[in-house]
């Protein structure tokens, strides 16, 4: 859907590639992957003398385990396999794969192993991969808590024991991984909700496989290459109308910074003009901080802008509801964040108009304001964000950002991707209205919704990325920084895709 972006599949498409891969493939599918995590395990532990301990589970993630062992002792590393379920249960490819590793000389142990005297030098999970279908408990748990409670580097084999591989959930214990080597794609569970707090530094090993040939990617991950592609230069010979205007309603009482802050960020990412449109009748005229702000009445902000941005601060009052009203009913591009998502989901009139639009709808939610959207709770939302985004992009025709852990960015046609920048410094106030700024300002500048959407969710995160490497932020990092530093790097992107002038 995107080229040079790198697909992502949930268990159900991964199960299709396998099948029409076939078991005809040689090496097997099973062979390249464990011969990937031994050349995995030999890079982690190239300054760690000591053994390896792979425990291996109950199905083909356990297979993997065996044959990354046998590899690991050919190239005459010490390697320690703990198995210990019934041999006879296992499925055919890992049923050889344990045969060849006992063959070569190996051996397993069914108990829990003591720690040699100098300790691990990496710790495996081959406990469960994409096959995982009920809470960890029991054996298994105790054994990832042994797991997690070494002093050694922990890599996991496809995806992390206990992590949901479709939504990042965890089902009761989970593998707390250092690195995650996954096979043939992405999958959403590593990219979001607990995904990227559990499952450390991802490495993907395409097993020799383009998975694309095989299965239409069913997801897409929004990387820099995928941004970069869509930068454009500028002529010289344009002018301020050539930039759009964008305009911002919100700041009700209160919450006058909301809006100012997605104006700034508008304004920054190189918006032509930038009209605010003040619900609190008594805030201020100017914005002595960034006076090229133009404060209006909202009223006029609605009809001059023409791009419109509602929600920053924008209160739950009858005259705020009035204005999201009026915008719904213009033809022109709308985003919808905050207060403006709680009056849509709070109103039947304005839930038809909004998925009646011809002009584009983009929403904004985080996970709370998702949930009143879909008219259920936020825990329900979290359970599977791909799912909860696609929802909401369906029933209000909506291009949609689900915020939070690995952002969901989904269309109406089912298209959805998974952001892979940003960090937990960014949970702070204004955030998200500096993330409205930022897309409201690629649309005014004539970028299609969709690619503005990606791009301004991707630059957001890689802004707060930039500011924590340079010791601003993670903690303590706020909206206005951000805002500060999109700009630069996107600029940086535009001289990086030969765009620059
Ligand atoms: N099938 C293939 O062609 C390939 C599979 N590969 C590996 O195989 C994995 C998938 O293998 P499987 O489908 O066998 O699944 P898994 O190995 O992930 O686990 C399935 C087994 O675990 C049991 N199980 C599931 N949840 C449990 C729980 N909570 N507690 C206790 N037991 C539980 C199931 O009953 C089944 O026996 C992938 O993640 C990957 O590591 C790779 O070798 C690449 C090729
Ligand atoms: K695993």
């Amino acid at each position: 859907m995107f080229p040079q972006a790198q697909p992502i599949y949930p268990v159900s498409g991964i199960r299709t590639i396998e099948a029409r891969v076939g078991a005809q493939a040689q090496p097997t599918l099973m062979e390249r992957a464990g011969r990937a995590s031994a050349e995995e395990a030999v890079r982690l532990t190239q300054d760690r003398a000591g053994q390896v301990l792979i425990a291996c589970g109950p199905g083909n993630n356990g297979g993997d385990g065996f044959v990354m062992a046998r590899r690991l002792l050919q190239a005459g590393r010490p390697v320690t396999v703990a198995f210990a379920d019934d041999p006879a249960k296992l499925p055919p490819d890992a049923a050889a794969a344990l045969a060849a590793w006992r063959a070569a000389g190996g051996e397993t142990v069914s108990d829990f192993p003591a720690a040699p005297a100098n300790g691990w030098a990496l710790v495996v999970d081959a406990l469960f991969g994409i096959g995982l279908r009920r809470p960890v408990s029991g054996r298994y748990a105790t054994w990832i808590d042994a797991l997690n409670a070494q002093p050694a580097p922990r890599l996991a084999i496809d995806i992390p024991s206990g992590l949901d591989a479709d939504t990042g959930r965890v089902l009761g214990t989970v593998f707390h991984a250092t690195a995650t080597l996954t096979f043939l794609a992405l999958k959403p569970g590593l990219l979001t909700l607990d995904g990227p707090d559990i499952a450390g530094v991802v490495h993907l090993h395409r097993l020799d496989i383009d998975p694309a040939a095989w299965l239409a990617p069913m997801g897409m991950q929004i990387q820099p290459g995928l941004v970069r592609q869509l930068m454009k230069s500028r002529l010289q010979n344009t002018h301020k109308g050539c930039y759009g205007d964008v305009g911002i309603v919100g700041g009700a009482r209160g919450m006058t910074g909301a809006a100012l802050l997605a104006g700034r960020a508008a304004l920054k990412l190189g918006t032509g003009r930038v009209l605010i449109g003040l619900v609190d009748d008594a805030g201020p005229a100017v914005d002595f901080n960034q006076a090229e702000l133009m404060l209006q009445r909202p009223e006029d902000v609605l009809e001059q802008a023409n791009v419109l941005a509602l929600g920053p601060g924008l209160g739950r009052s009858t005259a705020a509801a009035a204005l999201v009203e009026q915008a719904a009913r213009s033809n022109k591009p709308i985003i919808l964040d905050a207060d403006a998502l709680n009056l849509v989901a709070a109103s039947e009139v304005l839930k038809s108009l909004i998925a009646a639009r011809e002009a584009p709808t983009l929403m904004t939610p985080h996970p709370g304001e998702a949930g009143r959207l879909l008219g259920t709770d936020t825990a329900n939302v979290q359970a599977d964000r791909v799912a909860s985004t696609l929802k909401i992009a369906g029933s209000y025709q909506a291009l949609v950002v689900l915020k939070g852990s690995g952002s969901v960015v989904t269309y109406p046609d089912g298209r959805w991707l998974i952001n892979s920048t940003g960090h937990p410094g960014m949970a702070s106030a204004g955030m998200g209205d500096v993330l409205t700024g930022l897309i409201a300002s690629l649309v005014a500048q004539g970028w299609p919704a969709e690619s503005a959407l990606l791009a301004a969710v991707h630059l957001h995160g890689a802004a707060a990325d930039r500011l924590a490497r340079e010791g601003i932020g993670p903690i303590g990092l706020t909206a206005s920084e951000v805002a500060e530093a999109s700009r630069g790097v996107f600029n940086g992107w535009i001289v990086q895709a030969g765009k620059g002038r």
